[in-house]
């Protein structure tokens, strides 16, 4: 009897261990399948994620692990002889190539063919002219083209290689290539179709964005930042967060473009060593010259504002700020400095509440201006009540909507804008999941 029972103890023992082994493997099988195919059906963005191993094979700036790769030191792709690999193929083989720094080098003549010769201009900035590309692979990108008589061309172009190389968040403008000739340097990135934050905010070309929509892009802004500041390793500071710094995609999703760049071209001759645009700059930093994550976040208050009163500090907005700080009481008061554009159409308590955090964002100590990742879980937090209130008006609503009238409340005029809105709406449903 007794042999009988230790038998069977024995058994289900092994049994167990047996088990388990199999669960852990399977496990590990899984996860190694589920990379090799991110990689392989991840279209051409994979291809540039790829790109980066070679930094870390070499060694050369020892690449650290992003926040969100998807690629770990176990990745096959990392096997593959000169970290080029067969799904790679197709990808403009013929002119592009993998270079050291990771990311794709374009050659001169595909992107002459793909800007018509640099003709189809799409915007200046200080570095210089930014075009507009259509790949013979079918993709678009954004070519900015180095102003050649840049004294720190070269520098900014070394760093803005290495460093945009190497990071990826769905919040940033990614660089997705590079090319180097002729005496030319231009930064290949995604491209943005909806242009500049500035430009919807300032031109009249534009259609008023919607309130609802300006929290989204701030979240979407401020996941950007949170992660320059604690995903990337080592963490990289913007110093230039400003509205024309920040892009829109086809849906209306921002991402913040411009990060690792030079500034010098800005920088009044008089005040040496001072970087940023004017305006946006933290006063410590020009007291002290040194910038900080919460120079950036002084740079992010501005631009709440700007989101706000769709006003630029070239247009006295701080002015404007601290004149209405004078009369608002917390989180009370702020909405006479809400874009006029907006014609009463917002949530009185959202204006209210981001209105009060921007104020801290740019008080005068940085110990007193939150983190990016306070930020992120204010404004999630903001979007997450306005979600919860829509669904509780939904149910006490009788009978169903018109179709021809938005469930928020808010009606902009423009059916386009309205349509993004909703779009931004699912999205960020489950945005606010990732969140919850
Ligand atoms: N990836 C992109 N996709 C689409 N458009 C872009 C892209 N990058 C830049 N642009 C357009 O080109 C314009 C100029 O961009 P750039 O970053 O060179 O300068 P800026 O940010 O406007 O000004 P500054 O150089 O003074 O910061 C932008 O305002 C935008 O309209």
């Amino acid at each position: 009897m007794e042999g009988e029972s230790f038998g069977l103890i024995v058994g289900i023992s092994l049994g167990v261990v047996i088990g388990v082994l199999l669960a852990i493997s399977a496990f590990f099988c899984f996860r190694y399948h589920r990379k090799t195919s991110q990689i392989v059906n991840s279209g051409g963005g994979s291809s540039r994620r790829s790109a980066t191993l070679p930094i870390r094979e070499n060694g050369a700036n020892s690449c650290n692990i992003m926040s969100d790769s998807t690629l770990g030191p176990d990745s096959p792709v990392r096997s593959s002889s000169n970290g080029r690999s067969g799904w790679l193929d197709g990808f403009s083989k013929k002119t592009s190539v993998i270079s050291a720094s990771g990311i794709l080098e374009y050659s001169y003549r595909d992107l002459q063919k793909a800007t018509c010769n640099f003709t189809s201009l799409i915007g200046q900035g200080a570095f210089g002219p930014v075009f507009k590309a259509q790949m013979s692979t079918g993709e678009t990108v954004a070519v900015k083209v180095l102003a050649t008589d840049s004294k720190q061309g070269e520098k900014e172009f070394q760093t803005e290689v290495m460093l945009l190389g190497r990071l990826h968040h769905r919040n940033l403008v990614n660089l997705v290539g590079y090319c180097a000739e002729k005496g030319q340097h231009m930064l290949i990135y995604v491209y943005m179709s909806k242009g500049s934050l500035a430009s919807h905010l300032y031109s009249e070309k534009h259609e008023p964005l919607s309130w609802d929509l300006r929290v989204y892009i701030a979240l979407d802004v401020a996941r950007g930042l949170e992660y320059l500041h604690d995903g990337a390793v080592p963490p990289v500071i913007h110093r230039d967060i400003k509205s024309s710094n920040i892009l829109l995609d086809q849906s209306m999703r921002a991402r913040v473009a411009d990060f690792g760049l030079s500034r010098e071209e800005m920088v009044d001759k008089h005040a040496a060593n001072i970087r940023g645009t004017f305006g946006y700059l933290d006063p410590e930093y020009i007291s002290t010259r040194t910038y900080t994550k919460k120079s950036d976040v002084y740079g992010f208050g501005v631009l709440l504002f700007e989101l706000i009163a769709a006003r630029n500090p070239q247009q006295g907005l701080m002015e404007y700020v601290e004149l209405a700080a004078m009369n608002a009481e917390e989180k009370v008061g702020w909405e006479e400095i809400v874009d006029s554009r907006l014609d009463g159409r917002f949530d009185l308590q959202e204006v209210n509440e981001v209105a009060a955090f921007a104020y801290k964002c740019i008080s005068r100590a940085p110990r007193k201006r939150p983190n990016m990742r306070d930020v992120v879980q204010v404004l999630t937090r903001v979007i997450k009540v306005r979600h919860s209130r829509k669904r509780q008006k939904k149910s006490a609503s009788p009978s169903p909507l018109p179709p021809t009238v938005e469930s928020g409340g808010e009606q902009t005029g423009n059916r386009s804008v309205r349509s993004e809105n909703h779009r931004r709406d699912n999205s960020m449903d489950s945005t606010l999941e990732d969140y919850c």
